[in-house]
This record gives C-alpha cells, structure tokens and sequence, in this order.
C-alpha cells in the first residue's frame, strides 16, 4: 500500500524546488522555515507575531511536552494547536535528540530509549512506539519517528549502530502510526553521520518501509558546513523527488540559502530566537551584534528597505540600549525581527526558484551579507 503523498511541487530551478504541503490544520509553502516552540511555546513572540511574520508551520517537541505538561494531559485539553491557540500546522520532533542532549543517565537499547527527566529526575521509557503515541496525542500534523542521532566526529562503528538502529526503530513507528486519521503524516529520519555509503543505505531503507516525507537528521551536530552539505548531496538525490525533505536543526541563512539548492524543502533552527535573546539581529547585510558599542549612538534602523516595521522603526542606538539594559523587550524584539527576516528570506526564496533565478537570488544575497554592513 503506498503512502498517500500530500506534497505538490510547484516548480523547480536546477535542484531547488518550490512547493505546497497541505496537513489538516492548513499549507505549507515550501522551502518552509519552522520557527522552534520546543516546549509549545515561541520564546517571547506572541503567535499572531509568528503568524504575522510569515511562518505556515511551527515545531513542538515530544521529549519537552511529555515531561510537562505531559502528553496525556495537552490531549485532555484538546490537543497541542487548541492548547499554545496555535491553530496552524504543527511538525514534532521525536524526542531522540533531547533525550541524548538533555535527559541525565540515559541508556539506549534495541527497545527503547530509558532515561531520567532533567525536570525531576523521574525515570522514564521512549520507545518508537511511545514516540508515537505522544505526537498522536499532541495531535500533531507532522510526526517524526524515534531515532538516534550520533554527534559527530563519531567512529564508523558506532554511527553504522545508530543507523541500523534507527531504521529498526523507523519500521516500529510506521506500524504504531499505521492507525492515524488521514492526512496526518509521519516522517522517516536519513541517519549515517559522515559515511555517504550509511547515508545511502539509511535513506534506501526509509524508501522501501515508506513515508510521507524524509528528513535528513544527524547533521549540524558539530561538523563543518562543507561535511553537512556533502551529506546532503550524498542523501537528497535518492529520496524521492515527490515527497518533502527537511533538513532538520539548519540553520544559518547562509546554510539554508546552501542547502535550497541541493533539494532541501523544509528547515527548522533555534537561531533566530535564541541569538536574538543574544542581541544578534539578522539582516539583509549579514548579522549584527547588538551589543557591540559602536551602535550607541547610531540612529539608524536596522534596514530601512524591510518590510517589517519593527525592522524599520527602532533605531540601532535604542535596540543597543535594551541589549546592553537586559531588558526584555530587547529579547522580544530581536525575536520578532529575525523571525521575520527567516520568514521574508523563504518568501524570497520561494519566489526565486518559482521564476526560475533562484541561483541569481543565492549568489547576490551571499554578496550583500559579504559586503556586510555599511
Ligand atoms: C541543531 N542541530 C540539530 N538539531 C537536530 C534535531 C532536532 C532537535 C530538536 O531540538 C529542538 O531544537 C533545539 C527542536 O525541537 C522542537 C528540534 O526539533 C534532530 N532531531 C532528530 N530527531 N534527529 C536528528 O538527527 C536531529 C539532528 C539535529 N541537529
């Protein structure tokens, strides 16, 4: 029985494509960037800001959600959309990241993920089919199966293990997936670390099992660009052209600008948040580090060609000041800014590839962020 595909392509400019994802809480316009709510919320956005800013689709992630509040309790409330008033497309990652990041005494074996809460210390069990039923019960459009991503540098032995592993698991979470209501989807995770033959044979064993789309996982884990992007052209060209693929954890505008042009549809990153809670503002000459001091005296807005009026209305003098005062609106406004410069470059670039000039777009906005700031 093959998987029912929900993805279109809309059109293509050499190995960039440009496309629409329909999920039951509405599209998804692709290449997509998924703002991170890791724990259901946008750390200091309002959602009509992530809404307003662009953004189709945001990410949610089981191993946050199933400490607290808890899986039980959000379905109990109605699901994850009606619980953050989010009432668009949710995609949520598995867990297996968090658990090897975040959980303390964690053990990993052929059933399960075992591991105590870096909340309060409970011990507790992710197992593909568990993975499974928390995103079910979070109601989320798009679910991502249990895997286990290895850090890279890695020995050839150790990532092959994790791989085959992670296919084991993949084949699981399909069967436990199999009683979803239709249009919900689940996505299959390419493992294979720095190995192109573990990345070809992870992504054939993903194909033959099937899914509604395919993620390339276990990179920007600490690897340099050029081994990301090499990956990515060892791993892209054999997933099916039909389906969506995400890049999952990318990334600088500059990794997603790369990444667009070797097949990538779908991103999602911290960054924008997380830097701008830094005082990094994202802009069209590059990033700028609101911190730095020769920004106190400078009336100028951070681009007064955006589109964005937060973008347009503050000038750099006053955004230093908030940084270098801590104060909170400083962290909400450089959110909001760099969430929506990500949203306004997908819009580019979605624009670029549909009329055919997307390398164009690439190697001109590389130059304006090499230029830097005037
Ligand atoms: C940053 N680099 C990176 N992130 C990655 C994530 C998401 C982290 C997850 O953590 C939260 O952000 C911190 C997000 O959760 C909402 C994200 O989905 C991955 N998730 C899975 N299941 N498998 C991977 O191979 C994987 C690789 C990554 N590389």
């Amino acid at each position: 029985m093959t998987v029912p595909n929900h993805f279109e392509l809309l059109g293509t400019d050499g190995a960039a494509r440009t496309g629409r994802l329909t999920t039951p809480h509405g599209v998804v316009r692709t290449p997509a960037f998924m703002p991170v709510g890791t724990a259901g919320a946008m750390k200091g956005l309002h959602w009509r800001e992530v809404r307003d800013a662009g953004a189709d689709i945001v990410l949610g992630n089981t191993y946050h959600l199933m400490l607290r509040p808890g899986a039980e309790r959000i379905a109990a409330l109605g699901g994850l959309q009606r619980f953050t008033t989010w009432n668009g497309p949710m995609l949520t990652d598995s867990g297996g990241f968090q658990v090897m990041s975040l959980a303390q005494l964690r053990k990993v074996n052929e059933q399960a993920v075992t591991f105590r809460s870096h909340i309060d210390g409970a011990a507790l069990e992710l197992s593909p089919e568990r993975a499974i039923e928390v995103q079910r019960l979070l109601g989320s459009d798009i679910a991502m199966q249990l895997d286990e991503c290895v850090r890279l540098p890695a020995d050839h032995a150790d990532i092959e293990r994790a791989m085959q592993l992670s296919l084991r698991w993949a084949e699981r979470c399909k069967r436990a997936f199999e009683t979803a209501p239709d249009g919900y989807m689940l996505f299959g995770i390419v493992q294979g670390g720095d190995v192109p033959e573990l990345r070809h044979d992870s992504a054939r064993g993903l194909i033959d099992i099937g899914f509604h789309g395919y993620a390339i996982g276990g990179l920007a884990v600490g690897e340099p660009q050029e081994v990301m992007l090499a990956m990515i052209e060892e791993a892209a060209p054999i997933l099916p052209a039909d389906r969506p693929r995400y890049l999952m954890g990318v990334g600088t505008p500059e990794d997603i600008l790369e990444a667009v042009a070797r097949g990538i549809d779908m991103f999602d990153c911290v960054m924008p948040t997380r830097n701008g809670r830094h005082g990094l503002a994202f802009t069209q000459y590059g990033p700028i580090n609101l911190r730095n001091a020769k920004h106190a005296d400078d009336p100028r807005p951070l681009d007064e060609e955006s589109d964005w009026p937060s973008t347009r209305n503050y000038s750099r003098a006053y955004l230093h000041h908030l940084v270098k005062s801590s104060e909170t609106l400083g962290a909400m406004l450089l959110s909001e800014i760099n969430t929506a410069y990500y949203q306004r470059l997908m819009r580019d670039i979605r624009a670029a590839i549909a009329a055919g000039r997307f390398e164009e777009f690439r190697l001109r906005t590389r130059e304006a962020w090499e230029r830097g700031d005037l």
